[in-house]
């Protein structure tokens, strides 16, 4: 049966100047040995608050030996405030109860280490929205985006030198199109937007493609190559990725983003003056990188000026449905045909799909099935997303894979291989130029090809080590 009505449930209407969430949180510590500070924490969008003894947490507990670097999060949900452990080493107590994870109310009492703390204030704020459903090419309907935009036009309007961003968010969710659109709408749109995956930089070369290198670097034929500062030189240079940068290439990046100034790899001595606007981003937790040594803090108290996070597609309500319905429109417009229409039944499948792969992988799904459904609507069967589907979660054996199409058994191979092959290789140092190997492509296409079947993130966070 069709759905009475099927409108989007979370798009705010144009126009609208503001809407409410909780902005402010105060917690009070109780005991230990900052007992009776008050700690009063902004929260942005869809932010956590964290606590521990590094400096990079809104709660520093500096002083406690037995709290952990990143000790604990605190996030607030529909249903309260979650508190959660963050594999810390002596754990996080409600009432004297070891809790991984609890729903706390305001007033609970919690302990981590020595220190009690105690959740005294929640305060509601109004934040405003933006006019607009897009910001450059990333569009959303919901509060959470139409916040973020009114953020990003505000950043857009300052002057670029005196801004540092970050972009934080998962593998397909438009971090490279926020730092393009910041980029497009800079005093520096007319000069080079320079990309650098940092992922996909192989160990041996990483410092020469990052500084560059002069004439005769590597061979005596070897002619000069400018680095991506330099290529960058007046414009913005956007650092994807920014978790992977190898450590001993950390300190280079500060003192290049420092000094304004760039010695090429085989040339340190002859320094070249650079003005460069550096936006990164990332979908590791660069914080609990920091306080484990596998990140540079600051190098991280650098690069963290503002700080923008863009929400999971599966955050973002009824976005799925309109996002598609422009994909399909984009698409139509392209071939010069009518755009094709999803029926309720498929507007009910996206909507209920895991979306590991965000955007991108809604992208390439919705451009999949309007490239292969013969008619002018697409049902939920043509988008393949229900069980047995392309975007399950969990393995896909080679038996179903037989039923389906052409197209959609080459994208379930693909997941199938990649996931063999990094079991086959582990999670290790150097996996990924070892897993590359292996499948005989070139590290670059490699991590391409894991972002595109949506098996990137997964495989970082099963990853101990750096790659
Ligand atoms: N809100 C959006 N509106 C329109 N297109 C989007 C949106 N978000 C992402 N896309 C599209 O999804 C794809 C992935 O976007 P993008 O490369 O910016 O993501 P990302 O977060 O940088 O991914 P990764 O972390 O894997 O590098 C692109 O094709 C982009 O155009």
């Amino acid at each position: 049966m069709e759905p009475e009505d099927d409108t989007p449930t979370r798009a705010v209407a144009r126009g609208t100047v503001g809407y409410e969430r909780l902005g402010r949180v105060s917690l009070k510590v109780l005991s230990g040995p900052d007992a009776g500070r008050v700690v009063q924490v902004p929260i942005g969008r869809g932010q956590q608050i964290r606590g521990g003894r590094s400096e990079t947490c809104h709660v520093v507990l500096r002083d406690d030996d037995q709290v952990s670097g990143v000790h604990f999060s605190l996030h607030f949900e529909p249903v309260g405030a979650v508190l959660r452990d963050l594999d810390s080493t002596n754990g996080v107590y409600v009432h004297e109860v070891r809790v991984r994870e609890a729903i706390i109310e305001l007033d609970t009492v919690f302990r981590v280490g020595a220190t009690a703390l105690q959740l005294t204030a929640a305060e509601r704020v109004v934040v405003p929205l933006s006019a607009k459903d897009h910001f450059g090419e990333l569009y959303g309907w919901c509060p959470e985006m139409r916040e973020l935009f009114d953020e990003l036009e505000r950043v857009a309007a300052m002057p670029s030198s005196a801004l540092r961003v970050l972009i934080t968010g998962e593998t397909g969710t438009g971090k490279e199109l926020v730092a393009r659109g910041l980029h497009d709408l800079s005093e520096r749109a007319q000069h080079p937007f320079v990309v650098l995956d940092c992922s996909t930089l192989p160990r041996e070369l990483a410092e020469a493609i990052v500084l560059g290198y002069g004439r005769g670097a590597f061979t005596h034929a070897a002619p000069e190559q400018p680095g991506v500062f330099e290529q960058a030189h007046r414009g913005t240079l956007f650092l994807d990725e920014l978790g992977e940068l190898p450590l001993d290439l950390q300190p280079k990046l500060l003192r290049v983003l420092e000094r304004g100034e760039v010695a090429r790899f085989n040339e340190r001595n002859k320094l070249r003056k650079v003005d460069v606007r550096v936006i990164c981003a990332t979908n590791r937790d660069l914080q609990k990188m920091v306080s484990e040594g596998r990140f540079r803090s600051d190098l991280y108290f650098r690069i963290y000026g503002k700080h923008v996070e863009l929400p999971s597609l599966s955050e973002r309500g009824d976005d799925v449905i309109l996002l598609a319905e422009r994909f399909l429109r984009a698409m139509g417009e392209s071939l010069g045909t009518p755009p094709k229409q999803l029926t309720a039944a498929a507007h009910q499948a996206l909507r209920a799909a895991p979306w590991p792969g965000n955007v991108r992988q809604l992208k390439q799904v919705i451009e999949c099935a309007a490239q292969l459904t013969r008619g002018p609507t697409i049902d939920a069967r043509d988008l393949h997303l229900g069980p047995g589907g392309i975007t399950r979660r969990d393995q896909l054996d080679a038996s179903p894979l037989l039923s389906l199409r052409w197209d959609e058994a080459q994208v379930g191979f693909q997941r199938e291989y990649f996931k063999a092959l990094m079991q086959r290789v582990g999670a290790r140092r150097g996996w990924i130029g070892r897993a590359a190997e292996l499948a005989g492509m070139d590290r670059s296409g490699f991590v391409k090809a894991l972002k595109r079947l949506g098996l990137y993130r997964h495989a970082m966070e099963d990853a101990a080590e750096e790659p």
